[in-house]
């Protein structure tokens, strides 16, 4: 046996990392390689993450603001009306007991103000002045009172969303320092890929090709249709010359096929004529153990991915899930997500000693994760009614009541609603 020939045995035998190992493993590579911080402007920050803790510029509110429509009042009343402070402005101080200026929701409280009448709570004397008498809980809103200036609200790696946008802005902020997002691009192989009509006659139509883009994006990637690149050619050279080529611009390059060591699969061959390292090579999980995460540094130093996705199409998600997402929670700098639980709804058996990442229905009501129908590697009918993966753990099998993880799947609001 060749040095050569004897070092792919190896590899080959090598056993398969474990499931939690293998997900710890990429989330560390991800984030010994986070994407750089950039500044975006608040309207172009949705789905980033905070590079910087987002702290506020000045205190919130940043001055006293009355709360209702009516009267600032100084003293005892009834008050004499000399002044009217609309919201945007900055009022006068009120320097003499008996005194009022007519305010409105949100103006800037004038200093001397000892309280604040709301307006359908008050009357006016014969001679005009300002009766009534003034709530005893507070109707303005003291500076620092929501948070003080320099205070560090959300940290470093937070996902940013509307939420997190609108606070920045009450904050001061115009920009955002977040982590550039990550750039990925997929290389669909297999000859035997249709990508247009019904399959038959031996040929199956490209399922990945169209959908992979999509999850990539859920997970905060973006994913040009320039990217996305196949079927490509069976042959070694092809798969060289196409990984080279997504490589040259994407942070991650996803594959899907060729993981296994038959004679057209040629996904290591090509890792290995790239300078590739592997961070996991085949995983202790069914489906989908063949999946795998590459690294390849540059002479400048910049580090760039190959997650190899088995070729079977729920495999293919299945390593999505597994290694794809944690990958990109690094690179982005957030923290790796804790996995919900749920209740199983019915028995869900072992896959020995590998993790089995079983497709389930969540019932959100109820609390309960029950397995579904359809779930053969090759298959997608079960996937597309499924909220998640229940994690079945080595050496276990999941009995109804047990309560288990669940790796999500990226759904927007409303998917699976019904
Ligand atoms: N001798 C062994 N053979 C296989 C084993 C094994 O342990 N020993 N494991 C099987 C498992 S499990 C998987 S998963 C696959 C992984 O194989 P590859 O990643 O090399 O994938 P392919 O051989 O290229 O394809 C597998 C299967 O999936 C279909 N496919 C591929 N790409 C697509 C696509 N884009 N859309 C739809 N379907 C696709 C392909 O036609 C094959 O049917 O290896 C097993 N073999
Ligand atoms: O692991 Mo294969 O991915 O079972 O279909």
């Amino acid at each position: 046996m060749s040095t050569e020939t004897a070092a792919a045995a190896a590899q080959i035998a090598a056993p398969p990392a474990g499931w939690e190992e293998a997900r710890s493993r990429v989330y560390a590579a991800g984030l010994a390689a986070a994407l750089p911080a950039v500044d975006r402007p608040l309207a172009e920050a949705d789905g980033h993450t905070l590079a910087e803790p987002l702290a506020t510029r000045t205190d919130l509110p940043a001055f006293p603001t009355s709360s209702v429509d009516g009267w600032a009042v100084r003293g005892d009343g009834p008050w004499q009306v000399v002044d009217r402070v609309l919201a945007g402005h900055t009022p006068s101080p009120l320097t003499v007991d008996g005194t009022t200026a007519e305010i409105a929701t949100g103006a800037m409280v004038p200093a001397g103000t000892t309280a604040i009448l709301r307006i359908e709570e008050s009357t006016r004397t014969a001679d005009g002045r300002v009766a009534g008498t003034p709530r005893t809980t507070p109707e303005w809103r003291e500076p620092g009172e929501e948070a003080y200036a320099g205070e560090e609200l959300l940290p470093a790696g937070t996902p940013i969303d509307p939420a997190l946008i609108g606070l920045a802005a009450s904050c001061g902020h115009d920009t955002l320092r977040v982590r550039r997002q990550p750039r990925a691009a997929l290389l669909v192989f297999g000859d035997e890929l249709l990508t247009s009509g019904p399959p038959g006659a031996g040929r199956v139509r490209d399922a990945l090709g169209p959908a992979v883009p999509a999850w990539l994006r859920r997970y905060g990637c973006q994913v040009r249709p320039s990217d996305v690149v196949g079927p490509v050619a069976d042959t070694l050279s092809d798969h060289v010359a196409a990984l080279r080529g997504a490589l040259a611009d994407a942070d991650l390059v996803c594959t899907t096929g060729g993981t296994m060591h038959g004679p057209v699969d040629h996904l290591h061959p090509a890792l290995a004529e790239l300078g590739a390292d592997y961070v996991v090579n085949t995983v202790a999980v069914r489906p989908g153990f063949p999946m795998l995460l590459a690294r390849l540094v540059d002479s400048d130093g910049q580090v760039r991915f190959v997650a190899g996705l088995p070729g079977n199409p729920q495999s293919a998600v299945v390593a999505l899930v597994s290694l794809v997402a944690p990958l990109l929670a690094g690179l982005q700098g957030r923290p790796m997500s804790v996995l919900p639980q749920a209740t199983l709804a019915e028995p869900i058996p072992g896959r020995g000693d590998y993790t089995h990442l079983a497709l389930v229905r969540l019932d959100r009501a109820a609390g309960t994760a029950h397995p579904l129908r359809h779930v053969g590697s090759a298959m997608l009918r079960g996937l597309a009614g499924a909220d998640g993966f229940a994690v079945i753990r080595p050496g276990t099998s999941g009995e109804a009541g047990d309560r288990v993880p669940v790796v999500p799947l990226p759904l927007l609001p409303g998917e699976r609603a019904w």
